[in-house]
Order: C-alpha cells, then sequence, then structure tokens
C-alpha cells in the first residue's frame, strides 16, 4: 500500500514547482485542486445553499473555482471575500466567476459553509474580528467545509495561530500536512479527506498506514518466530501486560525476566525469577533473544538501574520504554544502542531530549537521530521516526487508549514485532497500528487488559 504523503507549507510549495517546471501550467492546478474539492462538497450529498469565504491567496482562488463549479452543478452559491485576489491565480479563479462578491463582514450564513480564507501560505493569525465572523458563520452552517486547512492553524506545526472553529470537513489538498494529524489542530478536522491534484510528493514523512503481516510458514518454529525477552522489576503488573502482548504479537515465545516471584499469568510465558543483574546479564546473552523490552514495572531505584545497565550492555535488540526511559535522561544520546526502539509519552521525552525545536514530527526526527534508534513518540497524535528521516503519523486513534496499562501493552507489542521482523521502524509501525485496531475493536471503555483478547483479530485483518 502508498502511504498517504505528509508534507510542509515549502515541501508543497516545492512539489508545486517541479510540477510547473514538467510543464503543469499554474493555473491549471487551482483548477484541478478547486474541482476535486467541489465534487468532495457535491458528493457529500447536502445540495442547500452554499457560502463560500474566500482570502487573498489561492486558498482563496480554490474558493472561486469551488463556486463556479458548485454553481454549475445547480447549487446556490454565494461568495464572500476577505478584500482583493493577490496571485495571478487567484485572479484568473476570481475572473471566471459570474457572480457577486459580497464581503466578508456582512455576509449572510449559509445552509452550507465554505472556508477558503487561508491555506498553507497563513503566517500569522487571523484578524480577531475575521477569526470571530468565521466561527460565527459556521456555527451557523449545518454543514462545513475547510478547503486545504481550517483557517487559523500553523501549517506545519498544528498550533492555533487563531481561534479555529470545528468543521465538518476537512479537504486537504494534493497531501496531508502535519496540522491535519498534529494537535491541537488535529481536532478540529472533522472527516478528513485527500483530494489528488496530480502531483509526484516524496512519502518519507507519511501517515501510518495498515501493515501488511504474514502468516507463519510451514517450517516455522518458536525460535524462528522470535523469542522475546520481557525484563521486569519491582511492579510485575506492567511487565505481565507487555509479556502478554508480546506473547499475542505474532512472535513465537516470550519470556519474562522478573526481580520478584511472578503470580499467575499467561502459561505460554516463561518466567525466571533473576535478582542479580549480573546472572540478569548472563541470561540476557541469550543468542536465540530477538528482542528485549525493558521498562514497563522496572521501577526506579537503584536495582532497577543495574538492571537497565544488564540489558544495555547485552547487545540484543532493544525496546526502551517508561521506567527506562526515566532512568535514562541525561545519558539518552551515549547509553542507548544504535538501532534501538524508544516509546515515550509526552514527559518523558521532554525529560529526555529537553525542548527541542519545530513541531512534533521535527522532534522525534530529531531524537531518532541524537539516538540513532527508532523513536514512538506517544500521544493522540503518534508519531514513529527512524534515523534516516522517515517517519509515519497516526491517524483517527481511539481516544478511549487513554487509560493506565496500554502503554504497556505497546511495548510489549512493539518487542514482539520487532522479534518478528528484525526492522525496528517497520516493527515500530506494525506495532502502533495494531495497538490503534485492537482499541478500536474493543470499543468504548475498554481497560488495557481488553486489548490483548482483541490483538489476533486485529492481525488477522491484515494477513
Ligand atoms: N501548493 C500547491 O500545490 C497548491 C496550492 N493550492 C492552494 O494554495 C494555497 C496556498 O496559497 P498561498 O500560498 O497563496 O497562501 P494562502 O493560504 O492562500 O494565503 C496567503 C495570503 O494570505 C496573506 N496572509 C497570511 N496570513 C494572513 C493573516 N493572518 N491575515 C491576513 N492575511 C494573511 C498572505 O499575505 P502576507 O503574509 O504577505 O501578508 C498572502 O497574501 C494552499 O493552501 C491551497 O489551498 C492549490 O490552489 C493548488 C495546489
Ligand atoms: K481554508
Amino acid at each position: 500500500m502508498v502511504p498517504d504523503p505528509i508534507l510542509t507549507a515549502e515541501a508543497m510549495r516545492a512539489a508545486e514547482r517541479a510540477a510547473f517546471d514538467a510543464g503543469v501550467d499554474p493555473y491549471e492546478l487551482m483548477e484541478r485542486a478547486g474541482a476535486a474539492a467541489a465534487q468532495i462538497i457535491w458528493r457529500a450529498g447536502h445540495r442547500r445553499d452554499v457560502l463560500v469565504l474566500s482570502g487573498p491567496g489561492n486558498n482563496g482562488g480554490d474558493g472561486f473555482v469551488i463556486a463556479r463549479i458548485l454553481r454549475e452543478l445547480g447549487v446556490p452559491v454565494r461568495v464572500a471575500s476577505l478584500g482583493d485576489s493577490r496571485t495571478a491565480s487567484a485572479q484568473r479563479a476570481r475572473a471566471l466567476w459570474d457572480g457577486p462578491v459580497e464581503s466578508l463582514a456582512d455576509a449572510a450564513p449559509a445552509a452550507q459553509l465554505v472556508d477558503a480564507l487561508f491555506g498553507t501560505g497563513l503566517t500569522r493569525g487571523l484578524d480577531a474580528a475575521v477569526a470571530e465572523r468565521l466561527g460565527a458563520l459556521v456555527a451557523h452552517a449545518n454543514h462545513s467545509y475547510a478547503i486545504d486547512l481550517p483557517s487559523g492553524v500553523g501549517t506545519d506545526d498544528g498550533v492555533l495561530l487563531s481561534v479555529a472553529p470545528r468543521f465538518d470537513v476537512t479537504i486537504a489538498l494534493g497531501a496531508f500536512k502535519p496540522a491535519h494529524l498534529l494537535q491541537p489542530a488535529a481536532d478540529l478536522m472533522g472527516r478528513l479527506v485527500r483530494a489528488d491534484i496530480g502531483i509526484a510528493m516524496p512519502r518519507d514523512v507519511h501517515v501510518l498506514a495498515p501493515p501488511q503481516l504474514r502468516a507463519p510458514d510451514a517450517v516455522a518454529h518458536k525460535y524462528s518466530r522470535g523469542l522475546v525477552g520481557v525484563v521486569g522489576g519491582s511492579m510485575p503488573g506492567a511487565a505481565a501486560l507487555a509479556a502478554a502482548a508480546a506473547a499475542r504479537s505474532g512472535a513465537g515465545m516470550v519470556r519474562r525476566y522478573d526481580a520478584s516471584p511472578c503470580e499467575a499469568g499467561l502459561h505460554a510465558i516463561v518466567h525466571q525469577q533473576i535478582e542479580d543483574p549480573t546472572v540478569l546479564g548472563d541470561a540476557l546473552f541469550a543468542p536465540r533473544l530477538a528482542s528485549v523490552l525493558v521498562g514497563p514495572g522496572l521501577g526506579r531505584e537503584e536495582g532497577a538501574q543495574a538492571r537497565l545497565g544488564a540489558v544495555l550492555a547485552c547487545g540484543r535488540p532493544l525496546v526502551l520504554d517508561a521506567d527506562a526511559l526515566t532512568l535514562l535522561a541525561g545519558n539518552v544520546a551515549t547509553h542507548v544502542p544504535a538501532g534501538s526502539i524508544l516509546t515515550p509519552h509526552e514527559g518523558e521525552f521532554v525529560r529526555l531530549f529537553g525542548d527541542l525545536p519545530g513541531s512534533k514530527i521535527d522532534r522525534a526526527l530529531a531524537a531518532a537521530r541524537i539516538t540513532n534508534s527508532v523513536m514512538v513518540y506517544k500521544g493522540a497524535d503518534s508519531v514513529i521516526a527512524a534515523p534516516d528521516g522517515r517517519a509515519a503519523v497516526t491517524r483517527g486513534v481511539s481516544t478511549w487508549l487513554s487509560t493506565a496499562g496500554t502503554g504497556d501493552v505497546l511495548a510489549g507489542l512493539v518487542a514482539g514485532r520487532l522479534a518478528v521482523t528484525g526492522d525496528p521502524f517497520r516493527a515500530a509501525c506494525e506495532a502502533v497500528w495494531l495497538h490503534g485496531e485492537a482499541a478500536h475493536r474493543a470499543g468504548p471503555a475498554f481497560v488495557a487488559d481488553d486489548l490483548l483478547a482483541a490483538l489476533p483479530a486485529a492481525i488477522g485483518s491484515r494477513l
């Protein structure tokens, strides 16, 4: 499956320039964008009156194309603008609109509202009066559509430059932009649709796509399918959740190494109680271990630090989560073996990497480069980033995942998929997708344990 690209405003302009260099007429691109958006609005099936708000740039130009096409389709359309159109393409689109143009301040509401005020060219927040008028017109409409982006959001980082309303539908032109996926802007998008405008684009940064998984082959055995080690510590519950997720990830076998006695858990999981970090280190040198997870339930006391040290020295592919990340603060650049996977949430990320500049995608990529490892930067808008510049961003993840233990389940899944695939970026992407899919299948108000039962079906859906 070809993943959906995510481009910054500058990368989008570069793709646009490349299309022009290849012979595409600049106005033709605006026609394509406007026509694609008009078709989406038309097909949404609401043919009641439309008010198109048109800004000074090319986003406003798209608005005039949309207005003209919808009117040709028989929809009653009015246009309100913020003033003159400033680009050649927008002026041409405006000239082809043969209806009146009202002022934004005076325009009466309509059943359908199209926001074509600002897109990727927005550099600062809207004037308060404009933002307020936009909000009022959206609130009045039964159906609202944002063209490319809701006016007021920062394209590249998803911050709100001014107050912006929530739309029913957002039509991303050409590519998704970071704001479509990153919070808080992502929350305003409503149903997010991408309109193809037929230009080539890089896909290093993309929306997390459903993975293509494989059933074990005929000669598979438990070791060839991947042996996962889960190193726990003083709190066995979190390690038990992680180990159970690893056991249902498609891996062949899971071994737990805890400091304390193990309470009853899955019989399929082998448990070893090892308190001495030297003995733990020796156990982890087992050549068959295809991945080792440490962090869930590790604790933060001195003994935990020693156990973490044994893991960092073991030479197996690592997944570092939870307490392991807290213990690594201050040493992350020097102590994390290259090729590991780190799974920080916001607080852990800041403790590890401080105040890195840029969007969440930029920060995840920078952290991946600093550690030469894959980053799973968790949240409502999780970003998976690799040191080579690839990144995948989640979309539409269940908000019910914000409950205790779901991070432990994800960490176990990541370790499991790492044991299966041997490829950190791919493993992280597969695990994050399966985790989100299991959450959808678990429905509302689930507990982390319920995700475990949903995992086999989530895997089955991608075979
Ligand atoms: N790239 C592509 O492939 C394609 C792109 N297309 C479309 O083009 C859109 C990008 O167009 P764009 O670059 O003209 O920017 P846009 O968002 O319309 O606004 C810029 C204007 O607003 C102004 N301005 C900025 N902030 C302001 C504020 N707060 N309050 C007031 N004014 C403000 C700014 O002026 P200045 O900052 O200089 O004052 C400038 O005049 C993109 O989102 C998509 O819809 C498609 O047509 C075809 C394919
Ligand atoms: K817009």
